[in-house]
């Protein structure tokens, strides 16, 4: 029986140009799960408003990141995708089992991926959403995709998913070896910040457990590095709009670090399984900035999992009851 393991992501877009970010950004923003705005009111923000702005500033952004012709986001997942493939192939299993990725917004689409696996005879699949933290804008953007796809079908295969990972143990370990040898390689700072990506307050209010999984998050790796109360910290990021969003805010927190002694500073970004615009230009880029500005000494960014040997093998334990299931 044929199976497959489907990764997804957020998705980034295919150029970094005004066109193509503006194509990204009217797809993603279009959708509700992403933004609650009601309908009229949010079509004219965004179109007359975002889209024309917000584009070209965001792909001059996009421009300084991108990694030999490609949106990191994708390099790192497409990277990821193969060593997934390369691991679960050592296994040896009886059933072929292949990785495929796919994108909530962009290419691939889960669309595209899905239709093209129901036309290989693929007979189960997973679905693991890069989100180590559920939250509805995000992981449930991508179950929408899935069962709207399925809506259509007559032979829908046998499917599950990973709704969350945020304070799996494969998980945490693989953060906290990352955070260990950067440690080893560039020194210890007089903190670490832990930086989510925030989402708006109310979304937290209405029931959406993001923030409580970040907290698990937080202090399950502060836990596994020993770290005392004082010695970490966590914060939200990349605020949209005039609502408030989960707070402490990074940038102000940042800004306002130095003063309080704060002066070398390790920075970790764990809602982000590979880098992007929001790791890379957000944070090691206009984060850092605001930090040193402020009277900031050292600011050590702590990359993603990314294509690490670490992340690979955390994903195929997380993989791991689909995959012996296969075996029955
Ligand atoms: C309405 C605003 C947004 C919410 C809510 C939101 C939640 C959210 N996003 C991620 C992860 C990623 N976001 C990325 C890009 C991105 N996000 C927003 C806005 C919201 N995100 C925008 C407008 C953009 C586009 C870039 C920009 O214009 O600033 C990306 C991809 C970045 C890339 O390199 O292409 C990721 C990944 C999470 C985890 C999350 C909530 C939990
Ligand atoms: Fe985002
Ligand atoms: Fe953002």
């Amino acid at each position: 029986m044929k199976s497959a393991i489907v990764l997804v992501n957020l998705g980034t877009p295919s150029a970094p140009t005004a066109t193509a970010v503006r194509r990204f950004l009217k797809q993603f923003l279009s959708d509700r799960r992403v933004v609650e705005v009601p309908r009229p009111i949010w079509w004219l923000i965004l179109n007359l408003i975002i889209l024309p702005f917000r584009s070209p500033r965001v792909a001059k952004n996009y421009n300084e990141i991108w990694m030999g012709g490609q949106s990191p986001l994708r390099v790192f997942c497409e990277r990821l995708q193969g060593q997934l493939a390369a691991a679960i192939q050592q296994q040896s299993l009886s059933a072929p089992v292949q990785v495929e990725l796919a994108m909530t917004y962009g290419d691939p689409s889960i669309e595209d991926v899905l239709s093209r696996l129901g036309r290989e005879g693929v007979e189960r699949i997973f679905f693991l959403p890069l989100f180590p933290q559920y939250s509805a804008t995000t992981t449930a953007a991508v179950l929408d995709q899935v069962t709207q796809f399925y809506s259509r079908q007559r032979d829908i295969p046998q499917w599950s998913w990973l709704r969350d990972y945020h304070d799996h143990p494969a998980f945490i370990q693989a953060l906290a070896d990352r955070v260990r040898a950067h440690w080893q390689e560039k020194g210890r700072g007089d903190k670490l910040l832990m930086s989510f990506h925030g989402i708006p307050k109310r979304n937290v209010e209405l029931g959406d457990p993001y923030q409580s999984q970040c907290e698990g998050t937080a202090s399950a790796l502060a836990a596994a590095l020993s770290l005392e109360e004082d010695q970490w910290m966590m914060t939200f990021q990349s605020r949209l709009g005039k609502a408030e969003w989960l707070q402490p805010y990074t940038d102000k927190t940042l800004a306002a670090l130095p003063s309080q002694g704060v002066k070398r500073l390790d920075v970790i970004c764990p809602a982000f399984a590979v880098e992007c615009l929001e790791t890379l230009e957000e944070i090691d880029g206009e984060g850092q900035e605001i930090f040193r500005d402020a009277g900031g000494e050292s600011f050590n960014y702590i990359p993603c999992l990314n294509d690490h040997a670490v992340h690979t093998e955390a994903l195929l334990t997380l993989c791991e009851p689909f995959l012996r299931e296969l075996h029955n």
